[in-house]
């Protein structure tokens, strides 16, 4: 049995650090396991222009601890207005590496979003031009569509006409959630890549209710049926090198999960690692845990591999019930649980 594990440095390929007093208590989390992070850009107001951009990641690099290495790497928010001339700017100067395409009203600050891709199709059609990725939250809006079917959906109307129209544009379908985007993403081109959250690969929408209503279990996308964490758990572990890393930790404050209209968001930055080396360890694929925490990523945006090392070691390790935030408190995924991996720096 593996007791130790040292892999090359993992970086988050999407994680919300938030702003402010948020930003200054939890960014510490993702630097200490990670090299890099592409960093969302849902703050109020969105990140929709490069010098706002450039302005956030000051705020990050000074949120983060004494001695801390840590690149954030910046995301521009399209909007029905996006200007893709300050956006391609932004991509050529090295301060975004990417732009994110949130549909209005699909989830956390996308109020702003984009209300019809046709919107953007000048802003996206320049991407593919120059390469710049596009990074999507996939899901349908329409209060029609049933909750559980949002993604299937948007692979349908959205995502897979896309494609077709801009074969060349980089895509990283983001969070995904289903068996659905798992066989789109595979069938799709190497053009077409996709993130997978730790919490994704652990629950099912069982978890959200049981023994009664529970708020740190939701996320969106929501957490599907068992069969698709199993296609989910699967792709992850493939070694494919269209699947790779992406926490969507999403802090929120205790009191806005627990509540009559609770936000959407799952804090795991704390022991990211840990969370995911758990389902590599359980589905016996520890040898495929590094091409997905550290080299996927970096390959599919065309970035150099990280050249340091981090270990793991096999021991209980107990997950708080909550860690001191914003003058509150936030709940990490696996609060009160122990998980048998421990992160060291
Ligand atoms: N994933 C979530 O449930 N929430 C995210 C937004 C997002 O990534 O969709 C957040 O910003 O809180
Ligand atoms: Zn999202
Ligand atoms: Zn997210």
């Amino acid at each position: 049995m593996t007791e130790t594990l040292t892999i090359t440095r993992p970086d988050d390929w999407h994680v919300h650090l938030r702003d402010g007093e948020m930003l200054q208590a939890v960014a510490r989390y993702t630097a200490r396991q990670f090299t890099r992070a592409i960093v969302m850009p849902n703050l109020t107001p969105p990140v929709t222009t490069s010098a706002m951009a450039a302005a956030y990641r000051e705020r990050i690099l000074a949120a983060l601890d004494e001695g801390q290495d840590f690149t954030p790497l910046m995301t521009c928010y399209l909007t029905d207005n996006a200007d893709p001339d300050d956006m391609a700017h932004g991509f050529e100067a090295g301060i975004y590496t990417a732009a994110k395409l949130y549909p209005a009203g699909a989830t956390t600050n996308s109020d702003s979003g984009v209300t019809d891709v046709a919107n953007i199709k000048g802003a996206l059609a320049r991407m593919a031009d120059i390469g710049m990725p596009l990074l999507v939250h996939g899901e349908v809006t329409d209060a029609e569509i049933d909750i559980f079917d949002r993604e299937k959906v948007f692979i349908e109307r959205i995502l897979q006409p896309l494609i077709e129209e801009l074969p060349h544009l980089r895509v990283v379908f983001e969070h995904i959630t289903t068996e659905n985007a798992v066989g789109f993403v595979k069938s799709a081109g190497p053009n077409v890549a996709a993130t997978i959250t730790a919490h994704h690969l652990h629950i099912n929408r069982n978890a959200m209710f049981e023994g009664g209503i529970r708020p740190h279990a939701y996320c969106l996308p929501i957490a599907k049926r068992e069969h698709h964490r199993q296609a989910l758990r699967k792709a992850a572990t493939s070694g494919s090198p269209k699947f790779f890393l992406g926490t969507d930790s999403a802090p929120h404050e205790v009191e806005a999960k627990e509540s009559a209209c609770g936000c959407a968001g799952i804090f795991s930055a704390p022991h990211a690692l840990e969370s995911y080396l758990k389902v590599f360890e359980e589905e016996d694929a520890i040898d495929k845990f590094e091409g997905f925490a550290s080299f996927h990523g970096p390959d599919f945006y065309r970035l150099p591999r990280n050249s340091d090392t981090i270990t793991l070691t096999r021991k209980p390790n107990q997950v708080v019930e909550g860690l001191a935030a914003a003058g509150t408190v936030v709940v990490p995924f696996h609060a009160g649980d122990t998980i048998n991996w421990e992160f060291a720096a």
